[in-house]
């Protein structure tokens, strides 16, 4: 679980403007231009409203390649060899898994998918963006518009409600205040929590935060979502209600998603499985 803190340390520095942006007022002729041509194109989908382009995506569109990945880290005056030559691919509306025991390097891989980490060696490719070659500035601002991240221990602000947490990100994603309404409740609805919407975190169960969870998630519209143990905290029924909650957001937003499980009854439901054995993948 090292991946939450080393994640919680970047986030804040990559949202700070971000918030700022989302908070701008439309008060010139141009302001009120520009607002209103990303409005229009946020609802037809195109890449000016600051989100990915929607459309019709290609099916079975190669998302990200991984190709011959190492990474180590200096422990001791010694390299560390973490990561030892991994492939890897996420195609388009899969639902890809991650399994191997503590240690075995798999919040070190989903760091480097997700742009917070590159490898020493080997190259990534995130919608054709090479991640292993470009500055933390580039990565990030891909990031913050292609990748919606979801944790084990839900990372919700504790004193706001559902709907305002999911407001947040989309502030936070730069999105037009005008399109938080209709998209977070719609959010909210596609997690089965149009009913909950003004509760807080704490009025919530764990299965219900974790749902707020996603809708935060995907509020700005991800190509693709990383998850780190999702249902760790759950029990097996909750557990099973958020990976239906993930084929459904997967049909209706097109999303990508990969993630990371240890519990053997979750893998069955994956489109694809990884496992990872000691910085290497292995065939089962
Ligand atoms: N920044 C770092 N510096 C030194 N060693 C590191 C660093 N990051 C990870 N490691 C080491 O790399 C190895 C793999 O760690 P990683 O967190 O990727 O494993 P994991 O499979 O995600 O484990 P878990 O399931 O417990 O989260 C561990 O031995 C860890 O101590």
């Amino acid at each position: 679980m090292a991946w939450l803190p080393r994640f919680a340390a970047k986030k804040k520095k990559e949202t700070a403007p971000a918030a700022a942006s989302g908070e701008r007022p439309a008060t010139s002729a141009v302001a009120v231009e520009t607002a209103s041509a990303a409005e229009t194109a946020y609802r037809d989908g195109t890449a000016a409203a600051g989100l990915p382009v929607r459309g019709e995506p290609a099916a079975n569109e190669l998302i990200l390649s991984v190709n011959h990945v190492e990474r180590s880290f200096p422990v001791g005056g010694q390299q560390l060899h973490v990561l030892k030559g991994i492939d890897m691919e996420l195609r388009r509306g899969q639902l890809v898994m991650l399994r191997g025991r503590s240690g075995s390097g798999k919040t070190t891989l989903m760091n480097m998918i997700g742009g917070l980490d590159q490898p020493n060696k080997g190259e990534i490719y995130f919608m054709g963006h090479p991640f292993h070659q470009w500055n933390d500035d580039k990565r990030t601002e891909v990031r913050r518009k292609q990748i919606g991240f979801i944790f084990q221990a839900y990372a919700l602000m504790p004193l706001l409600s559902a709907w305002e947490n999911v407001e947040l990100s989309m502030r936070m994603a730069g999105i037009p205040r005008s399109m938080w309404k209709p998209r977070v409740e719609h959010c909210l609805e596609l997690v089965g929590l149009g009913k909950r919407m003004h509760h807080r975190p704490f009025e919530l169960s764990g299965g219900e935060q974790q749902r707020v969870a996603i809708a935060k998630s995907i509020a700005h519209r991800p190509t693709l979502l990383l998850a780190d143990e999702p249902t760790a905290e759950l029990d097996s029924q909750m557990g099973a209600q958020i990976m239906s909650v993930f084929r459904e957001i997967i049909e209706t937003e097109q999303v990508t998603i990969c993630m990371t499980t240890h519990d053997p009854t979750i893998l069955e439901v994956a489109d694809h499985v990884y496992q990872m054995v000691d910085g290497k993948f292995v065939t089962t």
